[in-house]
Formats: C-alpha cells, structure tokens, sequence
C-alpha cells in the first residue's frame, strides 16, 4: 500500500460517491424490481403528503422504504457476483440467491405491513 492509498483527499471520496450514484442509476435501469420499489415509494410519498401524516410517521416510513431499497441493492450486488463466479448452475448458488431474494421479500413485507399501520387510520381520517 502507497502513500496515495493511505492519504484522505476531498476528490477521491468524490469519486467514490460518483461510484455510488453510478451503482443507483444502474440499479434504477436494469432491475425490474427497482421499477416496482420506485413505484411504491412514489406512491407513499403521495399518500404522505395527502393524508398529513406526522414528522415520526415519516422517519418510520423513510426508513421502511429505504431498509427495502437497500435490500434491493445488495441483493443485486450479490447476484451479479454470483453470475460471475458461478455462471452455470450450482445447487448452492441457488439457495444463496434464494436467501438472499429473502432478504428484500422480508423487507418488503415488513414495510407493507408498516403503511397499513400509517395509512389505514390516516386516510380513515383523512375521508372523514
Ligand atoms: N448460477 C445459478 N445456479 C443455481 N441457481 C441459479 C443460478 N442463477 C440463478 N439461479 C436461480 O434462479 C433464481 C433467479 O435468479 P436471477 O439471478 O435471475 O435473479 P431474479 O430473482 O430473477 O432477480 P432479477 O429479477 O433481479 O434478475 C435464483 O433465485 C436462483 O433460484
């Protein structure tokens, strides 16, 4: 490890968050499931924003969305990985991606269940 491995600079953590930028858009362009995931978080932020819900409320939904978000990108992360170690089929690979989809249905569940909580009594009130 050199010297300019070691040294902190303003530009290179610049850099790294352009990798990062990067790695959304191409998780926004190539996942079909970040198509759906966009479409619900459009949804909630509508929804929260016609039902005035309250500042905790939004922090729950916030990280509820982005819990499954960030699921959403390290299963794809995975995945890609997998594709390039393992590209034929491996009985192990496959419960390793399996799990791993796991990981953003239960993310995804956990937040479906958390709007009904928010929504359900927010736009009972909302009609009423
Ligand atoms: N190399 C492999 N070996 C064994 N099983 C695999 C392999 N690649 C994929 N699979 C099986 O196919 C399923 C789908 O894999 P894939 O990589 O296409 O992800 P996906 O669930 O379709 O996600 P996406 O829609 O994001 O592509 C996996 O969950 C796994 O069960």
């Amino acid at each position: 490890m050199d010297d300019t491995t070691l040294s902190f600079t303003f530009n290179g953590r610049l850099r790294s968050m352009r990798h990062a930028v990067v790695g959304i858009g191409e998780l926004l362009v190539t996942q079909h499931n970040a198509w759906i995931h966009a479409t619900a978080t459009a949804l909630v932020v509508c929804l929260g924003l016609l039902t005035g819900v309250s500042a905790m409320q939004w922090c729950v939904l916030v990280l509820a969305m982005t819990a499954v978000w960030v699921a959403e990108a390290l299963n794809t992360a995975f995945e890609l990985l997998c594709d390039v170690a393992s590209p034929e089929f491996h009985p192990v690979v496959k419960k390793a991606k399996d799990v791993a989809a796991g990981a953003v249905l239960l993310s995804a569940i956990g937040s479906v269940v958390i709007g009904l909580i928010i929504f359900v009594p927010a736009i009972e009130a909302w009609l009423a």
